[in-house]
């Protein structure tokens, strides 16, 4: 069992919006006997106010500064699944809390996150006149960010939720004996 290996690490979703990191998070959650965590739900229940209405009234930079103490404040928990909003990896800080478990990165083409969104009117940095241009700016600015995750998977169109927790589940326990072996040497 996986979550035997897991021994109550966290497991961290970081990657684009639109990628499914809330949906796949839940799911892996479920599988795992692990609780649930968005860190944008949590903000948004801490603020009484939709992500749309916090960036309006107090700005980005108050966003990730909210992000930044909720997730300052999940670490100190165990056998918690959490899905980040796709900026979480903007700040260095960040990172240090992100490393107390175990990071996976999921990816996927802008055309795919592009169509998932078209409709979408709460995410407020995608309310541009040319949201295809934005996506891939906002990509380009985090790529290398991603790629530092532990865990790095490429979804495709046709994937759905369940398959992608599935292999996420499979490929854990290569990474966590990687990281065991680093550790004794
Ligand atoms: N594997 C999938 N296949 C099809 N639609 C998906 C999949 N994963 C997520 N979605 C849909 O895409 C949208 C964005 O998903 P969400 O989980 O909110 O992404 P994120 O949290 O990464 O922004 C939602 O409408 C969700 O229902
Ligand atoms: O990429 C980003 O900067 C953001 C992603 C959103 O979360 P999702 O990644 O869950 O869509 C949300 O935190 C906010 O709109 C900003
Ligand atoms: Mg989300």
């Amino acid at each position: 069992m996986v979550s035997n290996l897991l021994k109550g690490v966290n497991l961290y979703l970081i990657g684009m919006m639109g990628v499914g990191k809330t949906t796949v998070g839940r799911l892996l959650a479920q599988q795992l006997g692990y609780g649930f965590l968005d860190t944008d739900d949590v903000i948004v229940k801490a603020a009484r106010k939709s992500i749309n209405e916090i960036f309006a009234d107090e700005g980005e930079a108050a966003f990730r500064q909210l992000e930044s103490d909720i997730l300052a404040q999940v670490c100190a928990y165990t056998k918690l699944t959490i899905a980040t909003g796709g900026g979480i990896v903007l700040k260095q800080e960040n990172w240090g809390y992100l490393r107390h478990g175990l990071i996976v990165w999921l990816d996927a083409p802008v055309e795919i996150l592009l169509r998932r969104l078209a409709e979408d009117e709460t995410r407020p940095l995608l309310q541009d006149s040319h949201p295809e241009d934005k996506l891939r700016s906002i990509l380009k600015q985090r790529q290398s960010l991603y790629s530092q995750a532990d865990i790095h998977i490429t979804i495709t169109e046709t994937e759905t939720p369940e398959q992608i927790a599935t292999r996420i589940l499979k490929v854990i326990p290569s990474v966590l004996k990687t990281q065991d072996s680093q550790q004794q040497n």
